[in-house]
């Protein structure tokens, strides 16, 4: 494959991952990372065009317009990266380099430098910006996944070859050996091709990871307070449940509900009741040892395991919580709520299912309501019901 239809390729690549972005994009406004990335294609799309049309289209265009729209899509590609990390920060640093970067590559050009010399800086300022979206993806490279860490290798790979290939424009202008100026120039575009290939098809199997993750922990965290929902805290307690039945200290639950919660509701709107239980949920919290779990069961009703914890200890810190959320007025815009909280509280026993646990921590909870409520009320040794 020569030169120019290698040129014409990756314009042509580009072009048609535009379309696809755009109309991905139509229906639904995507993420900011997801934007970032579909204007960093626009602009390389454009670049390759460009550089293709050399010798049609004035140089000064082709090759100085063409060298910039293509440092600023690999400046947003390695944004869209950034961005997918969480880390906003690339925009205090990137723009300036971009700006540095074509300057450099304009002002190589308009100087008449030796092509060469040019042909090094925009091979580095290439692999620099590449650089950079590695650095984005490196950053959790001890939680990364093996596709993370590949794509970090690869383009880390890349990178050092394109760089590898401006050094060689300058120290070795007509090749070396059999490997001759015009070979190195060939394989240094194959780099490049290959560079936006991994780009492309890593950026879009990140993205997919993230929302697969993402959709993987909706179904065991509550988003409204982000402590574990039912499903999650179950699965947590399925260990000590299975402990339970070796000798040894017990794990301890305590069921809480907030008294009258129905009220903050009715009175101040769903979004301030939403603020109360994430607020009611940091105050439990402040009160719970780091091998604690406190989770939410549903309404205004949470649930709390303690590993180790024999049954007087769990009441102390039940009745710790009940004291911290009754002298905890949550301040929101329109009032200050004071709350007090009811709780029940257990012991997991060797012979318990979670529905026989659940079911003695409830009563409790109830007998806590019946009681008058902002009480610690412990499940009897024997449940009342079978009684
Ligand atoms: N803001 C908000 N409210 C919720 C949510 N889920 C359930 N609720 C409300 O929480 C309230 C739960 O009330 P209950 O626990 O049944 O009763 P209560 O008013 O707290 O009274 P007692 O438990 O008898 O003291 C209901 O009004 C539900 O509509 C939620 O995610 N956000």
């Amino acid at each position: 494959m020569d030169i120019k239809t290698l040129l014409l390729a990756l314009a042509l690549g580009n072009l048609s991952l535009c379309a696809a972005l755009f109309f991905f994009e139509y229906e639904r406004k995507q993420t900011l990372s997801l934007s970032t990335w579909a204007v960093a294609k626009q602009c390389q799309a454009g670049a390759w065009l460009l550089l293709y049309l050399r010798g049609t289209l004035p140089d000064l265009l082709s090759i100085g317009a063409g060298n910039a729209l293509l440092f600023a899509g690999l400046a947003l590609d390695a944004a869209a990266l950034w961005e997918l990390a969480g880390r906003p920060i690339w925009r205090r640093y990137l723009a300036p380099a971009l700006a540095v970067a074509v300057a450099v590559f304009l002002g190589a050009y308009l100087a008449e430098l030796d092509k060469s010399f040019r042909a090094a800086a925009g091979s580095l300022i290439v692999a620099g910006f590449f650089l950079a979206g590695v650095l984005a993806l490196a950053l959790r490279w001890r939680d990364g996944t093996m596709l993370r860490r590949f794509l970090v290798v690869t383009m880390l790979l890349l990178s050092l070859a394109v760089a590898a290939r401006g050094m060689l424009s300058v120290l070795q202008p007509d090749g070396w050996g059999w490997v001759s100026g015009g070979m190195i120039q060939w394989l240094g575009l194959a780099v490049l091709y290959l560079m936006m290939l991994t780009n492309a098809f890593g950026y879009l199997l990140l993205t997919r990871e993230s929302l697969q993750g993402e959709l993987a922990r909706l179904e065991t965290v509550d988003t409204v307070t982000d402590v574990p929902n039912r499903r999650g805290f179950y699965q947590a307690l399925t260990p000590w449940m299975a402990l339970a039945r070796r000798p040894g200290m017990p794990t301890a639950l305590i069921v809480l509900n907030l008294d009258h919660f129905k009220r903050v509701n009715d009175s101040y709107g769903h979004p301030v009741g939403d603020t109360v239980l994430k607020t009611m949920v940091d105050v439990c919290k402040k009160q719970l040892r780091d091998s604690d779990l406190m989770g939410r069961l549903g309404g205004a009703e949470f649930a709390i395991q303690l590993p180790r914890t024999s049954l007087q200890d769990a009441l102390m810190v039940a009745e710790r919580i009940r004291n911290a959320v009754a002298s905890h007025p949550v301040k929101t815009e329109r009032a200050v709520i004071n709350l007090t909280a009811s709780l029940g509280v257990t012991t997991i026993r060797a012979e318990d299912s979670t529905v026989s646990l659940f079911k003695r921590a409830d009563e409790a909870l109830q007998q806590a309501k019946l009681a008058g409520r902002n009480r610690v009320v412990e499940a009897s040794a024997e449940s009342p019901l079978e009684a």
